[in-house]
């Protein structure tokens, strides 16, 4: 498998290195809480066994047929249902399994995960959020169970990329939320991609460093920023100028790749080799490009009016340096060179970025069409269709100049785009359906997020993005730090990040 690939979510978790692990996640005391609640699956099931039941050394490959349906790379139907165990037996797990009232093995719970991390349950309550499944004594059976449950036909069988039951998900303004997930996947992506290809150059640091600033003020994910201000921090040390620029690139490189395998821009457990909402119907489709895409439009939207022209040349020089993909990074330069005035309002920047969005559809729409390559279930539109936004187009469907393209309303445009990717992108965890209490269990935290960067977690690079000027703080925390690194590494650091988080608190 691939490098990326070989980064899942269950060897990260469990740590296994073997050739097939299981599928079903190995839960224990210490990483309970924390894998359910960052779970993007919108239920879980957990089996509590012990290691010594001969009951469930048999009942494993049962379980384990279904888990594969539902966890990992090589999921047929990713993200839906967390498969997880707990071994009772583990003296570790001693309390787990109390709060769970495991009264027999296997014994199989059902919930929202946050609810599993959140809480417990008991035989005789009346009502619950975790139900106890009393009947998945085989795979079938299990499977049974929870198609009813879901109302779904999932069998078996099914294949990675053979699911004809795919929703689209053009016209449903909600499943933007489910989005989220991906721009931490493609963020995790272009960077593992970046590293693998040896993209970080003399010529493309500084490029990359501006782009980082940008993710560390407004990536929606609170641990994407978090991340991005760990690397940007200990830039310096992992791409040192002085080896970029001489002949012992190669190896100096590779000590710079090993050194960064310790930082993971969104989080150890991503990129999770799955998409939620840019998942495609079909096995070439969608995935990382359409992920990049919503990860462009959501900073746009996020970013003040002072900062669009450095978010403009920052986003167009990320792309010029580090998206691989050669035709799609010529036709974005031509985009970006024909832009005559510098931006000074963020609504002009991210109205620019939709028409260029268009732009690509509107040929791709041609191009696909001729070579058969579109995935049918998400044919390249003219974007946001009226089931989205009816206001923003003037005269939907009205033949304008013998072309059948739109009129559009920027300003409703505008709106529409800061609402669906500034406030719903981010607003899957406070979902009343998947958040049963509509409360904060500490999921909205992990994520949370605004459509500006005045309300960005504590800690101190992000703090920075408190300033009005995001970009230009950070860029002075950037090179005071690199000035000092010399002589008081890390104490250098720590003060600036206090004598900064002095003045903006
Ligand atoms: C910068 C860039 C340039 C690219 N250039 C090329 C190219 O030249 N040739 C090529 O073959 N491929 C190109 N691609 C890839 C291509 O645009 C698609 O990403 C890919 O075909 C997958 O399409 P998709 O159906 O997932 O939707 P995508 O086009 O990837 O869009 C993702 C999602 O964004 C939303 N969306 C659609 N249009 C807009 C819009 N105008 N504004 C805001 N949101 C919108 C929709 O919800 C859509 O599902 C480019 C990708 C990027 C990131």
């Amino acid at each position: 498998s691939s490098p990326i690939r070989s980064r899942s979510l269950l060897r990260t978790i469990t740590g296994e290195n073997v050739d097939f692990p299981d599928a079903a996640v190995d839960l224990n005391e210490t990483n309970f809480e924390s894998v359910l609640r960052d779970s993007p699956a919108s239920f879980a099931i957990v089996e509590f066994f012990a290691h010594w039941c001969p009951a469930c050394r048999n009942y494993k490959p049962q379980y384990e047929k279904v888990a594969r349906l539902f966890n990992g790379p090589n999921a047929a139907h990713p993200g839906i249902v967390l498969m997880a165990r707990v071994d009772c037996a583990s003296k570790i797990n001693s309390k787990l399994c109390d709060r769970f009232s495991v009264s027999h093995y296997p014994m199989l719970l059902w919930g929202h995960p946050s609810k599993f991390a959140s809480g417990g349950w008991q035989p005789k309550q009346d009502k619950s959020d975790i139900v106890l499944i009393d009947n998945g004594r085989t795979a079938d059976h299990l499977l049974n169970w929870i198609n009813k449950q879901l109302g779904s036909s999932f069998n078996l069988d099914d294949q990675k990329y053979e699911n004809k039951a795919l929703q689209s998900n053009v016209t449903d303004p909600e499943q933007i939320a489910r989005a989220i997930y991906d721009v931490e996947e493609a963020t995790s992506t272009a960077f593992d991609i970046i590293i693998e290809h040896k993209m970080i150059k003399l010529e493309t640091r500084g490029s990359l460093v501006r782009f980082l600033q940008l993710l560390v003020a407004h990536h929606p994910s609170k641990r994407c920023r978090k991340g991005s201000a760990d690397i940007l921090m200990n830039f310096d040390d992992l791409f040192p100028t002085d080896i970029l620029s001489t002949n012992r690139q190669d190896s100096e490189n590779d000590n710079g790749k090993a050194l960064l395998n310790n930082f993971h821009i969104c989080g150890k457990d991503v990129p999770r080799g799955y998409w939620m909402f840019c998942r495609g119907s079909r096995n070439d489709t969608r995935g990382f490009s359409c992920g990049l895409w919503v990860l462009l439009h959501s900073l746009s939207v996020r970013i003040d009016d002072g900062e669009s022209q450095q978010a403009f040349t920052a986003v167009c020089d990320f792309i010029h340096n580090f998206f691989i993909c050669e035709e799609c990074r010529v036709h974005f330069d031509e985009m970006c060179s024909s832009v005559s005035r510098p931006f000074n309002k963020s609504r002009d920047f991210a109205v620019w970025l939709w028409s260029a969005h268009n732009q690509v559809n509107e040929r791709l729409k041609k191009e696909e069409a001729s070579a058969g390559t579109e995935d049918p279930k998400f044919p390249k539109i003219m974007w946001p269709p009226n089931q989205l936004c009816a206001s923003c187009s003037v005269s939907t469907g009205k033949k304008i100049n013998t072309t059948n393209q739109t009129e559009w309303n920027e300003d409703e445009v505008f709106k529409f785009l800061a609402s669906y990717y500034g406030t719903t992108l981010a607003n899957v965890y406070k979902d009343k359906n998947l958040l049963a209490d509509g409360g904060n269990d500490g999921r909205s935290e992990v994520l949370s997020t605004s459509t500006s960067a005045i309300v960005v977690p504590v800690g101190a690079a992000l703090a920075i993005a408190l300033a009005s000027c995001a970009f230009a703080v950070l860029a002075w925390v950037w090179r005071l730090r690199q000035k000092n690194r010399k002589y008081s590494y890390r104490h250098s650091l720590k003060r600036a990040e206090e004598k900064l988080e002095v003045r903006l608190f």
